[in-house]
């Protein structure tokens, strides 16, 4: 082989490279889409996970085509689920604007507006959620404006002020709480489901439940509809990245194919001029006629050999081209991930969810202990506190990296979780430290539960490369006193942990 032809073949064997290395970061960002969107759609993260595996095992890129046609067709599944559930969203929040229509008592203006808004909610095309939700918003206001509203008008001109919230809440009461669980179908809502049921079940009255309901109301709509424009664009640009990379597929599919037939024939057209060339020789009776049939031969070899060398030239340019296309695209679908990806992140952590555990957060703790002070203010009946730390957990990460650190704190997590009660609220604090409110508990049998924690913990399996590893975790626990507020409660139930950490880790300290 000649000089040129070898680094002809250096140079497409580069390119191949930079296409497959190009190919798979693609392959990565439909990794970091499926992680994103995962839990959202069962089916989906199934074909996802089954692309992904594919990418792995595929020695041709044409094995890749039917994992993109499935993955394809579930994303076409996902969007149509997501659009009947908002249909279901646009139906069930009429349905109960339809029942507060029949409130008694409301302020004509008020009515005049519950109908206007209900008219648009209806002309709306279901599939716009964002011209929804401002209409969502004002039925929102509207509902407050009626429960507070407390002067009988022309509608009803012989109610009580008192009868007409009693109406409200009755006639209202259930339909809100079933609406409020039928929007809450989704995944999206089920944190803020369980803390809803939570707070119902421990509202002292009806006003308290109604008010719960509404701010639970406004909080699923806003979420509701955040995630659903989100998830739609992340929908769209996973279509785009697919179609992408199968075009890509299929294109440097279709030329290598082309490209290789062009260059059998050609090679062996050469071979077969190089043969007669050779017959020709033996042929030839003199020096002269050997010179002719050789320079006729020559020329004729030559010509092919540069269509030849056109020919591989053409390719390594096709390829060179669609490469950088790729590159192009491959930035900007990068940065639009990352962009979603921080959104998504960033909306967890406003919607009060810890983004690596999955618990509440601290903010949300903040607002649940708030909540269950008042209401403890008003209704002294036991509440505990408990912060949990785990030990040593600093070795965790010197010894065994960040990554193991992480996981150790989404396990310990689902432990703790599991092993609390329903009505115990469990929070992520920060760091490796973890809060729960005991409502209704004694300290005395508030003792035994936190020791089932810890003994659970203890007992989890944990393995590093085979390698066991014993996790533990420190307790400290108080109960409110007369003159707690929640920072003495917190601080005191501190201090017992640092005394668990103090007497050897691995225990449950109470400080009264
Ligand atoms: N992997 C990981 N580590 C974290 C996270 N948040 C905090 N940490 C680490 O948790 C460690 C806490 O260490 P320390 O406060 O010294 O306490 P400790 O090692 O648990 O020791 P004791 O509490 O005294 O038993 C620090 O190394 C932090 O970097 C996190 O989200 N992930």
């Amino acid at each position: 082989m000649t000089d040129k032809s070898i680094s002809e073949v250096i140079k497409l064997r580069e390119i191949n490279t930079r296409i497959e290395t190009n190919l798979s970061s693609t392959f990565k960002v439909i990794d970091r889409f499926g992680v994103i969107l995962k839990g959202n759609h069962k089916e989906l993260d199934h074909k996802l996970a089954e692309l992904r595996k594919g990418i792995k095992k595929a020695e041709d890129s044409s094995e890749l085509e039917p994992f993109i046609t499935a993955t394809n067709q579930s994303l076409k599944s996902f969007e149509v689920e997501f659009a009947n559930s908002l249909r279901e969203l646009k139906s069930d929040v009429l349905e109960i604007g339809e029942s507060l229509q029949s409130t008694k008592g409301m302020d004509s203006t008020v009515r005049r507006n519950l109908r206007m808004i209900l008219n648009k909610i209806k002309s709306t095309d279901s599939s716009i959620i964002t011209e929804i939700q401002p209409n969502i918003a004002n039925l929102m206001k509207l509902l407050v404006a009626v429960k507070f509203s407390d002067v009988a008008n022309e509608d009803a001109p012989n109610d009580e002020p008192n009868n007409i919230a009693e109406t409200f809440n009755s006639n209202m009461m259930q339909s809100l709480v079933s609406g409020l669980i039928k929007l809450s179908k989704s995944d999206v809502i089920k944190p803020s489901l369980d803390t809803f049921s939570d707070r119902i079940k421990i509202a002292d009255s009806e006003d308290q439940k109604l008010d719960i309901c509404l701010s639970f109301f406004e909080d699923v709509v806003g979420r509701f509809s955040e995630e659903f424009s989100q998830t739609q664009r992340l929908i769209l640009n996973i279509n785009k990245a697919l179609a992408d990379v199968h075009a890509t597929l299929l294109d440097s599919l279709k030329s290598s194919k082309n490209y290789d037939k062009q260059l059998k024939s050609l090679n062996s057209q050469i071979d077969k001029q190089i043969k007669e060339l050779s017959d020709s020789t033996n042929s030839a009776t003199s020096l002269s006629d050997l010179q002719v049939v050789i320079d006729k031969k020559l020329s004729v070899i030559n010509t092919s050999i540069r269509k030849r060398d056109d020919i591989e030239q053409e390719r390594s340019d096709k390829l060179q081209s669609a490469l950088n296309a790729m590159e192009a695209k491959l930035g900007g679908l990068e940065q639009r991930t990352d962009y979603y990806r921080n959104k998504w992140l960033e909306e967890k952590v406003r919607n009060g969810i810890d983004t690596l555990t999955s618990l509440p957060n601290r903010g949300a703790y903040d607002n649940r202990i708030q909540e269950e002070y008042q209401r403890w203010l008003r209704q002294p009946q036991p509440l505990s506190i408990a912060v949990i730390d785990i030990d040593h957990f600093k070795k965790i990460n010197d010894n065994y990296g960040h990554s193991v650190g992480d996981k150790t704190l989404k396990i310990v997590a689902n432990t703790l979780k599991k092993s609390l009660r329903k009505t115990d609220f469990l929070a992520r604090y920060g760091g490796e430290e973890f809060v729960v409110i005991m409502v209704n508990s004694d300290p005395s049998k508030v003792a035994e539960p936190l020791e089932n924690l810890r003994k659970a913990v203890e007992k989890i399996p944990f393995k590093v490369k085979d390698t066991p590893l014993n996790i533990t975790i420190s307790i400290g626990f108080t109960a409110f006193l007369a003159a707690d507020n929640v920072h003495t409660a917190f601080d005191r139930a501190d201090k017992a942990l640092y005394e668990a950490k103090h007497t050897g880790r691995n225990r449950v300290c109470y400080k009264k």
